[in-house]
């Protein structure tokens, strides 16, 4: 396994010449034309696929990932990403028209988007390619030049990348700074652009103490803990395997891992057996051999997890086998799981799935609600009225029926957290809009004064009249409170009553207009045409 010693942290004095080197480009506008941010960002795909075999050592040495899983969650996904946004930038970039306004056509009112400078990204080690090149594209697609301060707990891969950035893509627009705290303290002790923070809750909170002396915007994607809510009635056997499937990816180190089940207390057994009956048929020897299911980041990470489920009170149904000179944890269902259990004190970040019996869905609905709002809400259930119920009355940074993780996949999706989980949205053409300031423009011909001349002093009652007629405002029928005078229950009745009036005379129109054409057939009759 990899060892973070072997990275070679930046300097401070690097890193303040980096950023020197990247403002001094920004400004002489290296990424200003969309043909300049095409060649990176095609570099930037080339990158990874002529160096995919060292990639996927690196992921087995940081995480003892299967290759499969490299290969789809990460690899082909970022270079996916990098098509798209190369195919895509062009459009992303146009400058947009305003609305139609009629006081307002004349002055051609357009936004620009406009790259918003040097920009930073740090990331975390359990995606540390998609996490960490994904938020690049769109930077540099936006414009930006880009920072990437990676994890220095995935060195083998934050290593690589620091190895081929400089190789393929320009160092005056892109850098990447290898450290730990001491390093990401000292960036954040810079002006930036825009920072991007993707990690923990307690990290975030420190980013954005620290970008708010130099009143630098933050975007932080966070994790928590992403409730599965089961209808008992849905398809079991599909609903374990995706469960199953969410939960051992990167063996639970995914910020959107399904991270407990709320299931009704007599459901649960029948739950338990089908996650057995998947997990048996994911792993027919077993997980425990290399390349087959991966590993716990580091000790510490070990030591946490082993000592929650040291802790609960809630009965393992199956998995429990730890090793702790191989940071190996094998799946885990812990059943009858109750809501103050060691488990569910955290975000787990691990193969630990612990299941929380509950009386119905309201129940589990409070439950969801009573706790912070997470990345994502999980439902399994064939039911409209019950997905609807459960979405409807939470509140998630995704909401995902009968799938889990798949959504980050999705292109047109924006992924992001809300409250605790996060802020902002990235992913494709959201990364590039948050790296992207929305700047208002508009160019105001001479004549509109003889329009708009009131607007100016000395100021009279009739300007002030004249300008009511040009800005002044008609509101719909005011909303009509209800007998009682609460202000919780106001009814747009008045609205209602213009439909039916509205109603009544088209119908109206309709009959005067069928008679008047029936009176003409009568009268041409009458005289013989
Ligand atoms: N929403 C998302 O897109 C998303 C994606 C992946 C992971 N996550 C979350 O990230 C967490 C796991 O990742 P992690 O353990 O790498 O997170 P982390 O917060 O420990 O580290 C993330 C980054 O912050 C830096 N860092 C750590 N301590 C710091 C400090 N004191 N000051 C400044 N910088 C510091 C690290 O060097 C690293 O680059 C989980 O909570 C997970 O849910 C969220
Ligand atoms: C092929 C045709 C069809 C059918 C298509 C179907 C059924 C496609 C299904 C595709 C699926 C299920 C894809 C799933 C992809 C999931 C991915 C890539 C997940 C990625 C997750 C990531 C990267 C997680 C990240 C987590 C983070 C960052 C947190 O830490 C038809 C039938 C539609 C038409 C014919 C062709």
């Amino acid at each position: 396994m990899a060892d973070t010693t072997s990275l070679k942290y930046t300097t401070f004095d690097e890193i303040d010449a980096i950023h020197a080197t990247l403002r001094q480009s920004f400004r002489a506008g290296k990424l200003k034309s969309i043909a300049a941010r095409k060649v990176q960002i095609l570099q930037l795909a080339y990158l990874i696929q002529d160096n995919y075999d060292r990639f996927k050592e690196a992921f087995a040495a940081d995480l003892g990932r299967p290759t499969l899983e490299t290969a789809f969650l990460e690899l082909d996904s970022t270079v996916s990403d990098c098509k798209i946004a190369y195919d895509r930038v062009e459009k992303w970039a146009q400058t947009e028209k305003a609305p139609f306004s009629f006081n307002f056509f004349a002055m051609r009112p357009v936004i620009r988007k406009e790259p918003k400078g040097v920009v930073l990204s740090i990331s975390p080690f359990n995606y540390p390619v998609w996490l960490a090149l994904g938020p690049m594209i769109g930077a540099i697609a936006a414009g930006n030049c880009f920072v990437l301060k990676p994890s220095e707990l995935s060195p083998a891969v934050s290593g690589l990348i620091a190895e081929l950035v400089p190789k393929y893509l320009d160092p005056d627009v892109v850098r990447v700074v290898l450290g730990a705290v001491p390093e990401t303290t000292r960036l954040l002790e810079l002006p930036w652009a825009h920072i991007l923070y993707t990690g923990s809750g307690r990290v975030a909170k420190l980013v954005c103490a620290a970008a708010a002396k130099t009143l630098t915007p933050v975007s932080t994607e966070l994790g928590g803990k992403s409730p599965v809510v089961i209808d008992p009635k849905c398809d079991l056997k599909t609903a374990a395997k995706r469960i199953m499937w969410g939960k051992c990816v990167n063996v639970g180190q995914t910020c959107v891992a399904p991270d407990y089940i709320l299931v009704p207390q007599d459901a649960q057994d029948e739950l338990v057996q089908a996650l057995k009956a998947a997990h048996d048929e994911f792993y027919p020897s077993g997980p425990s051999a290399a390349g087959v299911f991966g590993r716990i980041v580091n000790h510490t990470h070990f030591r946490r997890l082993k000592g929650l489920l040291d802790r609960t009170a809630g009965e393992i149904a199956f998995g429990g086998e730890t090793n702790e000179s191989d940071k190996y944890i094998s799946p885990t269902v812990v059943k009858n799981v109750k809501g103050d259990d060691s488990l569910m004190s955290e975000e787990l970040f691990g193969p630990i799935l612990p299941i929380v019996p509950v009386k119905n869905i309201d129940e589990a609905i409070a439950f969801i609600n009573d706790h912070d709002n997470p990345l994502a809400l999980y439902v399994f259930s064939q039911d409209a009225a019950f997905k609807a119920k459960v979405f409807d009355n939470t509140l998630s940074g995704s909401a995902v029926a009968n799938d889990t993780l798949v959504h980050c996949a999705v292109d047109g999706l924006p992924f992001g957290g809300i409250g605790p989980s996060g802020s902002g949205y990235h992913t494709r053409k959201y990364t590039f809009d948050m790296f992207t300031h929305l700047r208002s423009s508009l160019d105001s011909p001479s004549w509109v004064d003889s329009i708009f001349g009131s607007r100016f002093p000395p100021y009279t009652a009739k300007k002030e009249s004249y300008l009511k007629s040009l800005l002044g405002v008609k509101l719909p029928p005011r909303p009509r409170q209800l007998a009682n005078g609460t202000d919780k229950s106001l009814a747009l009745c008045d609205d209602g009553r213009r439909s039916y009036f509205v109603v009544l005379t088209a119908v109206f129109v309709l009959a005067v207009g069928v008679t008047q054409l029936r009176v003409t057939e009568w009268a041409k009759e009458a005289v013989g045409l």
